[in-house]
């Protein structure tokens, strides 16, 4: 077993998972603050298994073999009262649908502050001055009045943003982002992923990036793992893989991408265009583009 490296947040070890039957077949990563760490692969390789794993958050019947360690701190078999400690504000997680971490009846505000008090101890004034800082951090316009919205007065880019600021409540050192991007369209993508290159270098956050999508790794991804039936079959940093892939199944997951491999290895995350990213339009024109939208 190799020692982990200086600066790993987080160590997957050998890393097993049976649900029924085997699923993910002993896999190993190291996430290190400040880089984002692609998890990429098709439909069913076990990704999304993976992540839940780090938070213990696998069905009760699923039994996890290996070792996953938070800062040293072993993670695999850690009682739940402990896990609980650690989820939300060590581990934070997004998802595809930003919904899924936004209770659709409570403020905005609300569920920023619920965090920082449970986890924190911070209340009123201090914990609602955090809550409009997280929403500047993550570029929504008007926090102060955005306290008081519902998330469905919000845009889909907006609500992903939002859910961005819940999970940096507690200033965590590792996020699992599972396809954040995937429901959004593509302008708005741009967006998100850009925020999320920003967190991982300002906040020096470990990031753990999910997706079947390559496009995006290519975006912002410091380096990739490519994960198929249960197993990483390749892993190198971002340029390697896009420009010299050395597995079979990599180079098929690459030809299967629209436009030249090349094109879509660009390195350079500025060439997404600022200009088109959700948080550069304003709200009359998100809300033009969602009334166009349901009029479709
Ligand atoms: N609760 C569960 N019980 C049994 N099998 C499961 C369970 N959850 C996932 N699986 C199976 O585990 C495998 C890996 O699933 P996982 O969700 O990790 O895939 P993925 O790579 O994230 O793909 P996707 O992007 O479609 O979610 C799949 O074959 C899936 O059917």
């Amino acid at each position: 077993m190799t020692a982990s490296t200086p600066t790993s947040a987080l160590s997957i070890r050998d890393l097993t998972i049976d649900i029924g039957r085997p699923l993910v077949h002993g896999i190993s990563l190291e996430l290190e603050a400040g880089r984002i760490h692609g998890l990429a692969g098709e439909s069913g390789s076990g990704k999304t298994l993976t992540a839940l794993a780090v938070l213990g958050l696998l069905p009760r019947q699923a039994r996890t073999g290996g070792s996953i360690t938070l800062a040293g701190e072993e993670l695999v078999g850690m009682r739940r009262r402990a896990l609980n400690r650690i989820r939300g504000k060590r581990i934070a997680m997004i998802f595809q649908d930003p919904s899924a971490s936004l209770h659709p009846q409570l403020p905005i505000g609300r569920q920023l502050t619920d965090h920082m008090r449970v986890h924190l101890g911070l209340r009123g004034e201090a914990a609602k001055a955090r809550a409009i800082e997280l929403l500047e951090t993550v570029q929504v316009p008007n926090p102060d009045a955005a306290l008081k919205r519902y998330p469905h007065q919000f845009s889909g880019g907006q609500r992903q943003r939002i859910a961005i600021a819940c999970a940096l409540a507690c200033d965590p050192e590792v996020l699992l982002a599972d396809e954040p991007t995937t429901a959004l369209d593509v302008t708005v993508q741009a967006g998100i992923l850009r925020l999320l290159r920003d967190l991982a270098t300002d906040r020096n956050l470990a990031v753990l990036l999910v997706t079947h999508d390559l496009g995006v790794m290519s975006a912002i991804a410091d380096e990739v793992a490519v994960m198929k039936n249960g197993q990483i079959v390749e892993r190198a940093d971002r340029a390697t893989l896009f420009h010299d892939p050395q597995h079979e199944y990599t180079r098929t997951l690459l030809a299967a991408l629209p436009g030249s491999k090349l094109e879509i290895a660009s390195p350079d995350p500025a060439l997404i265009d600022p200009v088109m990213s959700d948080a550069a339009l304003s709200d009359a024109a998100v809300k033009k583009a969602e009334e166009e939208a349901a009029d479709e």
